[in-house]
């Protein structure tokens, strides 16, 4: 397997006697875009500074595009773009300025200054405002402008906390659609949200952070598996005759809406039993289908449910 983008080992942080980040292992994968969830002051940001070596954690190790933070923190800096939490611009420069400083950051020439942020300000639709100062965008704008920020030393890896915190509907949509292109380039995308829609829609794999803990990492769909494995199966039946009694020793309960229509709770996927149960009475199938729970479903049981693990 390729070296992974993001490398988090037992990372640990405590501001005084609390503890921020608690012994957090999660890897992000080259290419891919990692939806960071958490409630507010879960610790995503705290996790993030130290991603940037921006502050010291307690125990652990970081990797990035490995290289080891502790060691490396200049090289990597240059290879990665970074969206911090209530960013700023330069208000009194144009959107073009605001590019150009952070380009002279970085080496590179005149010519090619002047292609990307070319490029840049197009890509986020800002080409025709491009001589406009800056504190007469938009929220929406501004956080676009940020994020070509972030793009402007072609990085291979996009750090972003929050980066739709703050946007009406429409500059949501324009910064996840930036982030889509991102991945479209190749690039590895890691932010982080407390927006579940955003975290489904944008997202390959999640880690979900609670009070400083990794509660799940994985594709969405994994994870939702894994939910029901732990909370039951929900599967609805509708049949064009009358159902009649069902038993099995993975039901838990049954929740009967129609004479031909069934909500089945469940310990496991029953629906081949069952199907072949109904046939051999008669019973014809119209629909059989598990309810999958939502991302919502599994963040909130998260946060609030199964307290003692
Ligand atoms: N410098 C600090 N000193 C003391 N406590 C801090 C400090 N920075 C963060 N914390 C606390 O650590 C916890 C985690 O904060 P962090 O900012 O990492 O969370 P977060 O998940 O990014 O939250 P949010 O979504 O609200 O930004 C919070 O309870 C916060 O109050």
């Amino acid at each position: 397997m390729s070296t992974p983008a993001i490398l988090v080992e037992n990372l640990r942080k405590s501001y005084g006697r609390f503890r921020a980040v608690d012994d957090l292992t999660f890897d992000v994968r080259e290419g891919e875009v990692f939806g960071f969830l958490g409630p507010n002051g879960a610790g995503k940001t705290t996790t993030i500074l130290s991603m940037l070596g921006i502050i010291i954690p307690d125990g652990g190790r970081i990797e990035i595009l490995g290289m080891e933070m502790a060691r490396e923190p200049i090289k990597i800096k240059e290879r990665i773009g970074y969206l911090p939490e209530n960013a700023t611009i330069y208000g009194e420069l144009t959107a073009w300025k605001n590019l150009e400083f952070f380009a002279n950051f970085y080496r590179m020439s005149n010519a090619e200054r002047e292609r990307r942020i070319s490029e840049l300000l197009k890509r986020v639709g800002l080409w025709e405002v491009r001589y406009r100062k800056a504190k007469t965008f938009s929220k929406g704008m501004k956080q676009r402008l940020l994020i070509a920020q972030t793009l402007i030393n072609d990085p291979e890896l996009l750090i972003l906390d929050e980066p739709t915190s703050g946007l009406d509907p429409e500059g949501a949509h324009l910064v996840k659609e930036v982030i889509r292109g991102a991945k479209a380039d190749g690039r590895t995308v890691f932010f982080s949200s407390h927006v579940l829609s955003e975290v489904e829609e944008l997202s390959d794999r999640v880690g979900i952070i609670v009070r400083g803990k990794l509660k799940a990492v994985g594709p969405i769909g994994e994870i939702k598996r894994r939910f029901m494995e732990l909370e039951g199966y929900e599967i609805k039946v509708e049949t064009k005759e009358p159902i009649p009694e069902i038993e099995h020793d993975s039901i838990t309960r049954i929740e009967r809406l129609a004479p031909n229509r069934l909500i089945i709770f469940a310990r496991s996927d029953i629906r081949e039993w069952l199907s072949q149960y109904l046939t051999s009475k008669g019973v014809t199938i119209l629909s059989l289908e598990i309810e999958e729970p939502s991302l919502e479903d599994v963040f909130l049981k998260t946060i609030y449910g199964r307290e003692e693990e």
